[in-house]
């Protein structure tokens, strides 16, 4: 019998175990003694697992229970009598007792041509950039801007007005911004580090500062004399203090670790800014930074000195980018802009770029998991070195999915393989140096790689050449979606997004993500995805619904025997269901979580165990009720979140 073709049911056929009643002392002690008296201690799960296993040739066929076992609910999976308490826990099949989903068609869909691409019609030089410039984005295969660009370059060199600027993800704000100031600081005779600091670039996240500081350096070959530095937090304040002593020009910065130098670094002097960027405007709002910009602004304004050199603006230029408009980025306008101009172009900035192909696999929850690999092995199929991002809701999540799919118990690799790929985790609870170079290796990896992230990724994060987007969980909010498919389709190039979402209220998100997508959506049942993924060759039509059950019995076998991993799934199944519980009021009709079968998706996370005994720890708790667990989730949702992005030191 093929190793892969087996399920594990129960060993020796168990005697029929005297049920002894055990009373008094603590609960964890009674139930130790309740399950030793039935023979259900700590040793026997060795003896459990993988003997006396039955063939499953039909994924709908019953097996005979085994001798003393009771043969359980008729529609589901034979089950198993496992290591429960009062509740026993059973190992049910993947494909029975699945809840229906709706039927759609299932069409190709037209592919729009891109609305991000850079246009043939223009180029950089008509646009007033200077030669060693050109040069240098042509040595970059940059030879055409695009449309935010064309609009952009022109306003900075040539004006005194604050921008308001808003364009879809990828399509190239950061150069839009950077080229010019960049060139006005050439126009600086004799300019050095000594000079002074010219221009302030605010971004959210350590990542996204890091990449814009990058931008800069690589500028810096126009012109070797002009120094761009970066403060960004997580790294240590001494080597940056000594950074901001020599002097930088050109400063990118988190607004959390600036303010602290501005407060603690004597030698940062802002008082010949003449150029501040806001990226990702929207983010910097929501993580809760105004109160930080408002000081960095006062800062600069109450120290500004007049200059001398006539290529700079006698006044502050500010400049705001969003990928969307929300009241919260207005709010940031009002504070940080003066008669600002508008600049967008004309594609509707709040879709996904036209070329993006999105599709949608509805799952049942018990099937999300084996689902994920399916997927996954389908999006790297063909390929040699292609970069999927895989979104979840939450670290515990990316946690337990990265070991999962890696079989590495140790929570602190962030590096694994998986099916003959590269496969990385990033989420906020890692160090900053293990963010910075875990997202080096995936871009630097050689061949196929893919990155289990929470949505400390998902913003202004320009990662070359994603092929592939999976929000294996839904986005909090519909700026989340744009943005984390916004890592794929940059700049005009192709890109594929797909969305799981759950059976029954969750559908409902379709009629919400429906007009974000120019092309249309394609649906795509879970079923083909699996046959795809785990049909064996020459096997076609038989085997694929047991070779994908053979991988998540392995999963929940190996979660027995490794109680570290074991650990690990059950912190990731809490906080999902958390995470979870935090998504928007309006969104409610299609993300309620009292809606989901708590049974079903702990089997995703390889659980056999109720999930209501891993909530409480076992232990019985004051009930509480429904709205202060909701702001009580909420809460913790957003210390998460804004643990997740801690730009601070
Ligand atoms: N004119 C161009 N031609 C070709 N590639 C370009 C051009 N301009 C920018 N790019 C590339 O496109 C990618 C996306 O640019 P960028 O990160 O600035 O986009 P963005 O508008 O800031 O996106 P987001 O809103 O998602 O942060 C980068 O890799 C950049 O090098």
């Amino acid at each position: 019998m093929e190793d892969d073709l087996l399920l594990n049911f129960a060993s020796e056929p168990p005697a029929k175990k005297q049920k002894v009643k055990v009373t008094g002392g603590k609960w964890k002690d009674r139930r130790k003694s309740q399950l030793a008296s039935e023979g259900r201690g700590r040793n026997e799960k060795k003896e459990k697992l993988g003997v006396n296993q039955t063939k499953l040739g039909d994924r709908t066929k019953d097996v005979a229970p085994a001798e003393g076992e009771e043969r359980p609910h008729k529609t589901a999976f034979p089950e198993r009598r496992g290591e429960g308490g009062k509740n026993n826990t059973y190992v049910s099949s993947l494909f029975t007792a699945n809840p229906e989903i709706q039927d759609r068609p299932i069409a190709e869909i037209d592919v729009l041509s891109p609305s991000n691409a850079p246009l043939d019609t223009s180029s950089f030089s008509g646009l007033g950039l200077n030669d060693r410039i050109n040069a240098h984005l042509l040595g970059q295969r940059i030879e055409n801007p695009t449309k935010i660009q064309q609009q952009v370059i022109p306003r900075l060199l040539a004006g005194n007005n604050d921008l308001f600027v808003q364009a879809q993800t990828g399509s190239g704000k950061t150069l839009a911004f950077a080229l010019p100031i960049f060139q006005k600081l050439m126009e600086i005779p004799n300019i050095d580090r000594t000079s002074g600091l010219f221009a302030l670039i605010l971004a959210p996240t350590r990542e996204l500062a890091t990449q814009i500081y990058s931008v800069f350096e690589s500028l810096s070959r126009c012109h070797h004399k002009i120094v761009a530095g970066n403060v960004i937090g997580g790294e240590k304040k001494k080597s940056e203090k000594a950074r901001l002593r020599k002097g930088v020009n050109i400063l990118v910065a988190t607004p959390g670790r600036l303010v602290d130098h501005i407060e603690h670094t004597q030698k940062l002097d802002l008082s010949k800014i003449r150029y501040v960027v806001l990226d990702e405007g929207d983010r910097l709002m929501e993580l809760g930074f105004e109160e930080s910009i408002t000081k960095i602004l006062h800062s600069i304004s109450s120290t500004a000195v007049p200059l001398q050199y006539p290529s700079l603006p006698a006044k502050r230029i500010s400049i705001l980018c969003s990928a969307t408009i929300k009241s919260t980025v207005k709010k940031l306008g009002e504070l940080s802009l003066e008669k600002a101009e508008l600049v967008t172009t004309s594609e509707q900035i709040t879709k996904v770029p036209d070329q993006l192909v999105q599709q949608v696999v509805v799952i049942p929850p018990k099937l999300r998991f084996v689902t994920l690999a399916g997927t996954l092995k389908n999006l790297i199929k063909d390929q040699t070195a292609s970069r999927t991002i895989v979104f979840f809701s939450c670290s515990g999540s990316v946690d337990f999915h990265f070991i999962a799919l890696t079989r590495k118990a140790a929570s602190e690799d962030t590096s694994g393989t998986l099916f003959g790929s590269s496969i990385f985790k990033l989420h906020g609870s890692l160090s900053q140096q293990t963010r910075t170079s875990t997202l080096k290796q995936f871009a630097d990896s050689p061949n196929n790689a893919i990155l289990l992230c929470t949505d400390v990724a998902s913003r202004g994060l320009d990662l070359p050449h994603i092929n592939n987007v999976v929000e294996f969980d839904p986005p909090f909010a519909l700026d989340d979606h744009l943005h984390r498919v916004g890592r794929t389709a940059r700049a005009g190039s192709l890109g594929k997004s797909v969305l799981f979402l759950l059976p029954g209220d969750e559908e409902n998100y379709l009629k919400i993500i429906e007009p974000l997508h120019p092309s249309g959506i394609q649906f795509k049942k879970y079923e083909s995805v699996l046959k795809e993924a785990f049909e064996k060759p020459g096997e076609k039509g038989g085997s694929w619904d047991t070779q994908a059950t053979t991988f998540h019995l392995d999963l929940e076998r190996w979660l027995l025997e490794e109680p570290r991993a074991k650990e690990i799934a059950a912190n990731g199944f809490i906080s999902h269901i958390k995470a979870y519980a935090t998504h928007l009021a309006s969104e409610r009709e299609c993300f309620n979580v009292k809606k989901i079968h708590l049974g079903h998706l702990a089997k995703s996370f390889g659980l056999r165990e109720t999930p209501k005994k891993l909530a409480s720890g076992g232990e019985r708790k004051k009930k509480e009720d429904g709205k202060s667990k909701m702001l009580r989730m909420a809460k913790m949702h957003l210390q998460a979140q804004t643990d997740e992005f801690n730009t601070f030191g």
